[in-house]
């Protein structure tokens, strides 16, 4: 589980995020909504430390993120909005094996791992190609395999589908609903509900660093007007 207890956080004093509180339970499918600087962001790179709070706590399984960094990275996977912010090596099977290798694992699980991984968002096979002849769709679900051969119990996306076209974009939605059926929690921050929200367990939107809107995706999107959101059928 990801908690946020009375979570505060400003950037230079400017407030980002006020005194949000929420949890969210493993193996759940949920949509961070919100417009442009609503706080979507900086609330998802809280859940495994790469922010801290200026006061409150984020806690994974019950543990203040703060306090065991490798614990909360291991059980949240983390995929940012560009792929190419978080790649580390030149081919595909030395990137998602980085994740592993800096756990200390030996080298057969690594392998199974990336092996798995990889298979996971239909990659199988391509350890070798090169990341930068891949193409965006290619390289947004190998963002996703690095997170995942972490084996986390939460995979946390920041507007995965930022930059690709329709079938790169069909072919991630896919790959994260098959996730989120084996029992993968997913926290997926987008300001584009049309073609998620069916897969969705929930939907929270914030406005102003705060959340505005929490609950079942159809009594949530009755209440999105004014968030800067685009829902079905506008
Ligand atoms: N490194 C930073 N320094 C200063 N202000 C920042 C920084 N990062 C974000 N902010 C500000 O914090 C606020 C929230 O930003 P955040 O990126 O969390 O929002 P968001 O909902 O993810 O927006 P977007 O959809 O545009 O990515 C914005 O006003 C933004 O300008």
């Amino acid at each position: 589980m990801i908690e946020f207890e009375s979570v505060s956080y400003a950037f230079e004093d400017v407030p980002v995020l006020e005194n949000v509180s929420l949890s969210i339970d493993d193996g759940k499918f949920v949509l961070l909504a919100g417009g442009n600087g609503s706080g979507k962001t900086t609330l998802l790179r809280h859940c495994n430390g790469l922010l801290e709070p200026d006061s409150g706590d984020v806690l994974v399984d019950g543990t203040p993120v703060a306090e065991d960094l490798i614990a909360a990275r291991s059980s949240v996977g983390m995929v940012f909005q560009h792929p190419r912010d978080q790649f580390v090596a030149a081919t595909v099977g030395a990137d998602v094996a980085f994740g592993p290798e800096n756990l200390g694992l030996e080298r057969r699980e690594i392998d199974r791992r990336v092996t798995a991984a990889l298979e996971a968002v239909n990659m199988a096979g391509r350890e070798d190609d090169r990341i930068d002849a891949l193409s965006g769709g290619e390289q947004s679900r190998v963002a996703i395999a690095g997170a995942l051969a972490m084996e986390p119990t939460h995979l946390v996306l920041d507007e995965p589908f930022t930059g690709l076209d329709e079938p790169a974009r069909r072919s991630v939605l896919d790959r994260l609903e098959s996730l989120a059926a084996d029992g993968t929690g997913v926290l997926l921050a987008t300001h584009d509900l049309r073609d998620v929200c069916g897969l969705a367990d929930r939907i929270i939107a914030m406005r102003d660093g705060c959340v505005a809107v929490d609950g079942p995706p159809a009594a949530a999107l009755a209440e999105l007007e004014g968030l800067e959101v685009r829902v079905p059928g506008r």
